[in-house]
This record gives C-alpha cells, sequence and structure tokens, in this order.
C-alpha cells in the first residue's frame, strides 16, 4: 500500500488556493435569487449574465492568486482565462448545484433551471454533468484544485509557452491526486474519475454559445465583458 505523505509545500500550496478560492465567492448567491421567485425567460437570461459576468472577474482574481501565474507571459495569461472561462463557470454552477439545501430545496432549484430559457437538447446534457459532479462529493479543497487546474490547461488556444503552464499546472495536479487518495481511501481511481469529469466539462463548454442564442427569447444582450471572453454576439 503506497503511503501517501503531503509535503510542507503542497500543504501550503493547497492552503494558497483554498484561501483564494474561498476568498473570490459569488457576491449574492444564485440559488438564494432562484429559490425566492419565478423569474420569466428575460429576467433568466439577465440573471445568467449578470452572475456569469461577476464570476469572471471572481476567476480572474483568483487565477492571479495562482503562484506563478502573473510571472507567465501577459499573452498567455489571457488566452489561458479566455480559453477556461466557460469550463469555469459550469464547474462553479455544477458547485452551486450540488450544494445540499433543506429538503425539497434542491428539486426546485432543478426545476427552476430546467424552466429557465434553457433550449431542451442542452437541459440533459448539462444536468448529467452536474449530477456527475454531486455523485463525487468532492470536497472544498479538490473544488478549488479542480478549478486551478482547468485554468492552468497548457493546450488552449493562442498559449506559445505551453512548458510554462505546465511548469504551473504540475504541482497541482500532483497535490490534488494525493488529497484524493487521503480524502477517498476506498476509492483508488477517484482521481482519474476528478480528471474525466474535465473531458465531460469540455463537450459542454462545445454547446454553450448555441446553449445562449437558443435561450427561448429574441434579441440576447450580452455584457462587453462576456463578448470578449465567450464566443457570442
Ligand atoms: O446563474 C447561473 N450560473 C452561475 C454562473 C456563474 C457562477 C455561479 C452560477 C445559471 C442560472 C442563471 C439563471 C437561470 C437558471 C440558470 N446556472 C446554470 C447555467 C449556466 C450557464 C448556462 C448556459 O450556458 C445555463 C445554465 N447552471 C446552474 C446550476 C445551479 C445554479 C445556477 C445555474
Amino acid at each position: 500500500k503506497e503511503k501517501v505523505e503531503i509535503t510542507k509545500e503542497q500543504k501550503a500550496l493547497t492552503k494558497v488556493i483554498v484561501e483564494a478560492y474561498n476568498r473570490h465567492q459569488i457576491p449574492q448567491d444564485v440559488a438564494k435569487k432562484l429559490l425566492q421567485d419565478q423569474y420569466s425567460v428575460e429576467e433568466n437570461f439577465l440573471l445568467l449574465t449578470e452572475m456569469a459576468t461577476s464570476q469572471v472577474q471572481v476567476i480572474v482574481e483568483f487565477t492571479k492568486s495562482i503562484p506563478g501565474f502573473l510571472s507567465l507571459d501577459h499573452e498567455d495569461q489571457i488566452a489561458l482565462l479566455k480559453g477556461s472561462a466557460v469550463e469555469a463557470m459550469f464547474l462553479r454552477s455544477a458547485q452551486v448545484f450540488s450544494k445540499k439545501m433543506p429538503n425539497g430545496h434542491n428539486g426546485i432549484l432543478e426545476e427552476r433551471i430546467r424552466k429557465s430559457g434553457i433550449s431542451e437538447e442542452f437541459i440533459t446534457p448539462m444536468f448529467n454533468f452536474y449530477k456527475s459532479i454531486i455523485g463525487l462529493h468532492m470536497s472544498l479543497e479538490e473544488q478549488a484544485l479542480l478549478t486551478a487546474i482547468t485554468i492552468l490547461t497548457p493546450d488552449r488556444p493562442y498559449v506559445k509557452d505551453h512548458q510554462a503552464v505546465e511548469k504551473l499546472q504540475e504541482p497541482m495536479l500532483d497535490v490534488l491526486r494525493k488529497v484524493c487518495v487521503l480524502q477517498h481511501p476506498q476509492e483508488p481511481q477517484y482521481f482519474a474519475r476528478l480528471l474525466g469529469r474535465l473531458t465531460e466539462l469540455r463537450t459542454l463548454t462545445h454547446y454553450h454559445a448555441e446553449m445562449l442564442t437558443s435561450w427561448r427569447m429574441n434579441d440576447h444582450k450580452f455584457t462587453p465583458l462576456l463578448c470578449e471572453i465567450w464566443d457570442v454576439q
């Protein structure tokens, strides 16, 4: 049985990432808003663009806290943020969805999202992803490290210095692997399953622009920041 030991440096790295992850929560909780009232399709779309816009700002702050990120080539920094923004949004949405709420609330939340205006064909793949995230029962460390690993993906479009990004991502993968072994001793394949979710995340991202433009309403308005970071308008 391999004795897994987290080094002092790895503990420090995890602490930095988790603190940054906690510090940058979404200002107001979208789930609370959705549970409070029924919104029209237009209001839901506006809520999504507001939440997504503030989450992009949150993700930028989180990413700047990742040790070494600010030493990367500036254009590569932008390429990494642009390349991971939608994945980070779906990862965060899945984590919001997987939060245990007073009984019945999860059902209401699911209902509200199903009826929010997203066109039918995307509902199933989106909820399949959310339910697979729920099934993993991820710890806060795993959520924070997985988000950092997603952002530090070397093979994003337009990234020039792949190696420099790999050098930042590798220590995160090492410590995530150890955290998974320590927190899920019964499931030796847990780490592999966790990384497998990132593959499913990429397929969701593939649908994303169409999910937005097919939102059951006319004239979809986006914020300037979302036009920059999402391939829309
Ligand atoms: O606001 C949201 N997500 C934010 C994003 C930033 C980070 C926090 C969560 C939206 C809702 C907006 C209003 C209508 C109902 C969906 N949402 C989605 C979602 C995200 C993107 C798309 C299209 O690409 C479709 C749905 N999944 C959710 C799962 C749980 C709770 C909200 C969730």
